[in-house]
């Protein structure tokens, strides 16, 4: 499978370095970013090919791994779907939009290809997607940062925001995909709480879940990358678990 990445930031890093070997058939050739010199960064280090337009890379690849931005996902997904191209989308914020998230589907129906969204930086969505086979009560979501991931520098604990995942995505569009991963895992525009905290140091993430199986709690304390402190490494290591997962022919979980 040849793979193009669309976004050659923290997240793309990470998957490239697991990646130099190929592996389970899966070989990251093409890179492209608006930044070139990060496309031929990445280029250089796995032997690879930097693109200048990004049509170049979408017709020589099986799949394109997002990792850039929403903007990036409106801007390029319906192409590459239409061109029988899957994707693995990590902007799941851009996905809350409903109109686009089904123009998306109705595309990839007829084209043959597929959308994959990973877990990204939250455990407990194949919880909560089982749990939506029946009714759910209650879905809260309390994610806490520390102020430099989120380019404050609070001394003290503050409410960044209280509300919906619908528009907290709108508002924090590169901060809180995780809301917007389980809303659509549960068809549920969630509750949430972005908390900046000094006194963490990871990116914490708690979820609340009620419904007719009962309830369940998660909580993932995760550590930031090193380039990008908003994006935890959990999310390129669930980004790199589905690559690999995608020529396998045992699927564990939900
Ligand atoms: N699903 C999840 O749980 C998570 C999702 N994310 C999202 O994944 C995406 C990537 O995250 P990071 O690697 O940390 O970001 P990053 O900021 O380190 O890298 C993004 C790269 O994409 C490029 N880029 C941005 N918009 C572009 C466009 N329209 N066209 C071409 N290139 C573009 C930038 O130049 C940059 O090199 C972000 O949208 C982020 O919010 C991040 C963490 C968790
Ligand atoms: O990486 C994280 O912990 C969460 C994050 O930035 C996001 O959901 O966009």
């Amino acid at each position: 499978m040849i793979v193009g990445i669309l976004g050659c930031g923290a997240i793309a890093n990470i998957i490239v370095n697991n990646f130099l070997a190929r592996e389970n058939g899966i070989n990251i050739k093409y890179f492209y970013d608006h930044d070139i010199k990060k496309a031929e960064n990445l280029a250089r280090i796995s032997d690879g090919i930097a693109v200048l337009n990004i049509d170049d890379m979408v017709d020589h690849v099986d799949l394109v791994l997002e990792a850039a931005s929403p903007i990036s996902v409106e801007k390029f997904a319906l192409n590459i779907l239409k061109k029988g191209k899957d994707i693995i989308v990590m902007s799941i914020g851009a996905l809350m939009d409903k109109k686009l998230r089904n123009e998306l589907i109705e595309v990839a129906t007829e084209h043959n290809s597929r959308i994959f969204a990973p877990s990204g930086a939250i455990v407990g969505l194949d919880g909560i997607k089982a749990a939506s086979i029946g009714n759910i009560r209650k879905v809260n979501l309390t994610t806490r940062k520390p102020p430099r991931s989120l380019g404050k520098d609070n001394n003290e604990e503050e409410v960044l925001y209280e509300g919906k995942a619908s528009e907290a995505v709108k508002k924090f569009p590169t901060n809180i995909n995780v809301a917007a991963a389980l809303s659509i895992a549960c068809n549920r525009d969630v509750d949430v709480k972005i908390i900046i905290d000094p006194s963490v140091d990871k990116n914490v993430h708690e979820v609340i879940v009620e419904g007719d199986f009962g309830q369940f709690k998660t909580r993932t304390e995760n550590l930031p990358c090193e380039t990008n402190p908003k994006t935890s490494m959990l999310a390129a290591f669930s980004a790199i678990k589905l690559l690999k997962s995608l020529n396998e022919n045992f699927i564990m979980g939900t």
